[in-house]
């Protein structure tokens, strides 16, 4: 069942930097979007998520997913990693969008929260300050955060930034644990070939040459070829 449709998108500020980009998402999927520096996937991820509007064209969601369903993991700045809060007030703020104008959570929240915690096998970090928590550990907390939100997709841009190479590969298995066993559709902004090769359904590249389709597609293609071709020594290859 298609749960997103971008149709003609094009995306920019005072220019456009991507333009007349097409693509579809459906339940279960996980694209990764590639891409060089400055390509425009956080404006697309923006985009997507209604915080920006087009220059043209339309994101359309469908298959029952609502905007406040989406669980979004932004880029973190260090203002952000620095955040004065407890583990457990950060992934209770991730219920914010179910509360609408009640100023206070309920305990159906409260225990999303608590469960949300657990699957990041985080809940015995609740009382501890966030800012103490290792990167990836804080990413968990983060992704704990999102899935308050996300009943059936998650936006995350670069999760794995600033972590090392164990916690990376320890997140794009958590990730991928959520696609595969609890059906989230995963939409996640990453510059790691390798991992996109191994967990993508589908590869988003933005580029001059734009490229939507298959992983294995994206395999036979000239940008995915160009990767493979490269073997073990070419893995820090960056789209
Ligand atoms: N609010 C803004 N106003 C004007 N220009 C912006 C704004 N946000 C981003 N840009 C510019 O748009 C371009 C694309 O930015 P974007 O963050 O979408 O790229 P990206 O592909 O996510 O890059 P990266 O991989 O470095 O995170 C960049 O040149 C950036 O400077």
């Amino acid at each position: 069942m298609i749960q997103m449709s971008c149709k003609g998108l094009t995306l920019g500020y005072n220019s456009a930097l991507v333009q007349n980009l097409s693509f579809t998402v459906a339940e279960g999927d996980c694209l990764y979007i590639l891409g060089e520096n400055g390509a425009g996937k956080s404006t697309l991820m923006k985009t997507i998520l209604g915080l920006l509007t087009p220059l043209e064209g339309s994101v359309d969601l469908g298959g029952g997913v609502h905007a406040n369903e989406i669980g979004y993991l932004p880029q973190q700045s260090q203002a952000q990693r620095d955040f004065p809060a407890t583990v457990w007030e950060v992934a209770l703020s991730g219920c914010q969008s179910r509360c609408g104008l009640r100023p206070f959570y309920t305990q159906e929240e409260k225990e999303l929260a608590r469960q949300s915690l657990r699957r990041m096998d985080m809940e015995r970090f609740s009382k501890r300050c966030y800012r103490e928590l290792s990167g990836g550990q804080q990413q968990r907390v983060l992704l704990a955060r999102a899935l308050c939100a996300a009943r059936k997709m998650l936006l995350l841009d670069e999760p794995v930034a600033g972590l090392d190479p164990a916690a990376s590969r320890e997140f794009y298995q958590i990730i991928a644990q959520l696609n595969e066993k609890d059906g989230v559709t995963i939409l996640m902004i990453s510059h790691d070939m390798e991992a996109a090769l191994r967990y993508a359904s589908h590869i988003l590249y933005l580029g001059e040459k734009v490229f939507f389709g298959t992983r294995d597609a994206f395999a036979q293609s000239n940008s995915g070829r160009r990767y493979l071709e490269q073997g073990e020594g070419g893995r820090a290859w960056h789209c």
